[in-house]
């Protein structure tokens, strides 16, 4: 079931997204279910969530909206978040509320545009729209194009963004200032005073993944700086 969504039930609030690939070991909706019901304890607003069996599974577990992508590569194409029409339909139809997509301005897999995308969706689904963009100029193109949030997802993970072990705040703050439609900030936030400061930034809501869902990562980091010092 789809649980429907306000944008401003999400303003100032903390998305959780619990995603695990093939080869991870949380992997399988079972255990992304039970995350998504520990991140609703914890005070979670959203949860995003990858592919629909795991939105399936998350929607029935969890009584907040469900933000959906799916993460599919085509060999004609580097896109990866939910990158044809019929991803968003499978997305939408799994239950999300809010569909989460690639919103560059990279070649698209079976000659598909964006706009071609936006406009299908738009006709078709009811669910809300989230462009995951790298840069300003995307952010800007994807509200042309009508989407109702922008999020900073891809910044680092395309060739052309900017590069960077940190949260893209110039990013978050550049697209607060330039479009009229709320800015989520995502990508490598792994502290609360880098959460702060990203909302300080003019960022409308926070979404973390790793830091919370991924323990491979989360335990990396630890022995990381172990191996650091020196002993
Ligand atoms: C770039 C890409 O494919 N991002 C994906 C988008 O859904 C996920 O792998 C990330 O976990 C998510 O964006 C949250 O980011 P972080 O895990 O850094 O808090």
């Amino acid at each position: 079931m789809s649980h429907s969504v306000r944008l401003q039930d999400l303003k100032g609030k903390l998305i959780v997204s619990c995603q695990a690939l093939p080869g991870e070991a949380l992997y399988g909706s079972d255990t992304m279910s039970k995350m998504a019901i520990a991140a609703q304890k914890g005070g979670a607003a959203a949860i995003r969530a990858n592919s629909p069996d795991d939105i399936r599974a998350v929607c029935r577990a969890v009584d907040i909206p469900v933000i959906g992508l799916w993460k599919q590569s085509y060999p004609d194409s580097d896109v990866y978040i939910t990158p044809t029409y019929a991803d968003v339909e499978q997305v939408a139809k799994a239950g999300a509320s809010i569909v989460a997509l690639d919103a560059t301005l990279r070649h698209r897999p079976r000659g598909e545009s964006l706009s071609e995308i936006v406009l299908r969706a738009r006709e078709r689904l009811s669910c809300m729209l989230m462009a995951d963009v790298s840069t300003v100029e995307e952010g800007i193109y994807a509200h042309k194009l009508g989407f109702d949030i922008i999020s900073s997802t891809l910044s680092g993970y395309t060739p052309y963004s900017a590069q960077s072990a940190e949260p893209d705040f110039a990013l978050v703050s550049e697209l607060a200032r330039q479009v009229p439609i709320p800015v989520f900030a995502e990508g490598r936030i792994r502290t609360e005073e880098q959460t702060v400061r990203l909302l300080q930034h003019g960022a409308y809501a926070i979404v973390i993944g790793g830091a919370i869902t991924r323990p491979e990562l989360i335990t990396r980091h630890f022995v990381e700086a172990i191996n650091s010092v020196a002993l």
